[in-house]
């Protein structure tokens, strides 16, 4: 016995090792062919001639595959673009800058005259492009994976619910959400954690106001999955059980299912609200709106694309908004005297609506409460950059970008300019007042075509709820100097503690 297995153990250890040689032979031979191939592929980025080609812009292409992705990546993190990335290559290149980002060759354009640039020549020389990983994510029905015809028609439908008139009809809801938030997670609190808030604030409004759903188990498991979804947004896309992306997929999935039942209940009540004649529909939300909106062909958009743009504007509209009030929030109380302005503001609002409800004209005579956000996304952008594909070889600047290559522009590129911006480190809201900033140099909602078409939807979303806050609350930081990372949007590294103090007069109704 003890023979027969000494022998079967020799035999067994020989093919651990004969295994274990196949294994590293092979892996070995992986990454040479990996090295060769990378090597080639650098090579050819950086000498490549094409024929009658004029001058590349320049620059570095960095690593091969990653290029410079990844310090782009940790100043993004550090929240310094700017200054870790943008500037030594500016000092290095000039402002025209070639460099290699999410594994394609890319130039950095400077401003304003690059995001005039950009966002003119939409559909004719450059296109809005989105990262596989990412398509798979927001889906190919929704508007930012699309282009041309398809993308005008679920944009303008989006508009017509997310912009002035619309968003009229639901100054009642907006206001009615706003105080139930502040009296269920502000009152009578001493310390909160500003940051989780103001993200359960904007997720509430929006799933009211997108889907109609204020409680119950789809409102339970859309608010769970979409902050798996939003999470999983911004990961690497590793996509296998266990990764944060891949849990993104799911709660994809999840939401996508979710819709589904909430649009069939929705097709129910809106036939026999078409039976019952004349009576106005119940359902006044962002589902309807797209549900009920035709091509110039009279051809409705399709479910898939409902869902897709629907989970779209949760995705782009959410932590935008929280991430820029938490930030006005900074700067208010570093800024004493624009708080008193802003509460001096909206006294003077408070007191001529004598008790009646905001009204959508009243948000627009928020002037300078909106010159606080605006100069807070100023000095904090909130989202940091995009980009678009060259969709045909062009110059610019003097330089030939070559299709199929990227073309990144930068939110802050010229925030901090003295040139567009006076003393561009002190806050003053007041630089907003009258004409604003020049042309393409204040881009915080980009530009062109893809343009947010969120902005009227956030501006008065934040300044009703600053009108309550202001009016009812103090608050201080807990900690004044604490750090803003890039999460995509600006998130304070410890989740912004305010102590919070409830005025006693006057009470708002
Ligand atoms: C402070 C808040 C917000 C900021 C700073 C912001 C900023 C931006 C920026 C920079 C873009 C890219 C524009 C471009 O590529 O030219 C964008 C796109 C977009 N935003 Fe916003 N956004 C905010 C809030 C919202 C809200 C509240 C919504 C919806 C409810 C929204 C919906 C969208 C959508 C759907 C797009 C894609 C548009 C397209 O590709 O055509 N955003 N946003």
């Amino acid at each position: 016995m003890g023979h027969w297995s000494h022998v079967d153990c020799n035999i067994y250890d020989m093919f651990c090792v004969l295994l274990v040689l196949h294994v590293v032979c092979l892996c070995l031979g992986i990454a040479i062919v990996v090295v060769i191939l990378s090597m080639l592929w650098y090579f050819l980025q950086g000498t490549i001639k094409r024929k009658g080609t004029t001058t590349l812009p320049p620059g570095s292409s960095g690593l091969p595959f990653l290029g410079e992705t990844l310090e782009l990546f940790y100043a993004s993190k550090a929240n310094k673009v700017l200054e870790d990335f943008l500037n030594p290559r500016v000092a290095k290149y000039g402002q025209v800058f070639k460099t290699n980002l999410l594994f394609s060759p890319a130039v950095s354009l400077d401003a304003p005259e690059g995001n005039k640039f950009l966002f003119s020549n939409e559909d004719k020389l450059v296109q809005n492009s989105w990262p596989s990983s990412m398509k798979k994510l927001l889906g190919c029905g929704s508007l930012t994976t699309q282009t041309g015809k398809k993308h005008k028609l679920a944009r303008h439908a989006l508009t017509s619910f997310l912009g002035p008139e619309g968003l009229k009809n639901f100054m009642p809801r907006m206001h009615k959400i706003t105080k139930a938030h502040l009296a269920e997670f502000w009152e009578g609190k001493d310390e909160i954690m500003a940051g989780t808030q103001l993200k359960r604030f904007t997720l509430s409004l929006a799933i009211d106001l997108f889907v109609s759903k204020t409680e119950g188990p789809e409102f339970h498991s859309l608010t769970h999955d979409i902050r798996t979804f939003l999470t999983g947004m911004v990961q690497l896309p590793l996509d296998f059980p266990g990764t944060m992306y891949h849990k993104a997929r799911l709660a994809r999935e999840s939401i996508l299912h979710t819709f589904d039942k909430i649009m069939s209940c929705r097709h129910k009540a809106l036939e026999e609200e078409e039976e019952e004649e004349g009576k106005i529909s119940t359902h006044h939300d962002l589902l309807s709106a797209l549900m009920s909106a035709h091509d110039d062909r009279g051809h409705p958009i399709t479910n898939e694309e409902i869902k897709d743009n629907i989970l779209l504007v949760l995705s782009a509209g959410l932590d935008s908004t929280s991430s820029a009030l938490a930030v006005v929030l900074k700067y208010l109380f570093l800024n004493p005297h624009c708080l008193q302005e802003v509460i001096k503001e909206q006294r003077e609002i408070e007191v001529a609506k004598v008790g009646a409800l905001l009204s959508w004209d009243d948000t627009r005579k928020m002037k300078y409460t909106w010159q606080v956000i605006q100069e807070t996304m100023r000095i904090q952008p909130i989202a940091q950059m995009g980009n678009r594909l060259a969709i045909k070889e062009f110059e610019y600047g003097g330089f030939t970008i070559p299709k199929g290559w990227k073309l990144f522009w930068h939110v802050g590129r010229s925030h901090m300019s003295p040139t567009f911006f006076p003393n561009p480190k002190s806050f003053n809201p007041s630089r907003f007042e009258g004409q604003g900033p020049q042309p393409f140099t204040y881009v915080p909602f980009g530009g062109g075509p893809h343009m947010c078409p969120g902005i009227e939807f956030a501006r008065t979303q934040m300044v009703v709820f600053l009108h309550y806050l202001v009016l009812n609350y103090e608050w201080s930081m807990v900690d004044p100097n604490e750090k803003i990372a890039m999460d995509p949007f600006p998130i304070f590294q410890n989740g912004l503690y305010l102590k919070i103090h409830q005025k006693k007069q006057p009470k708002i109704q």
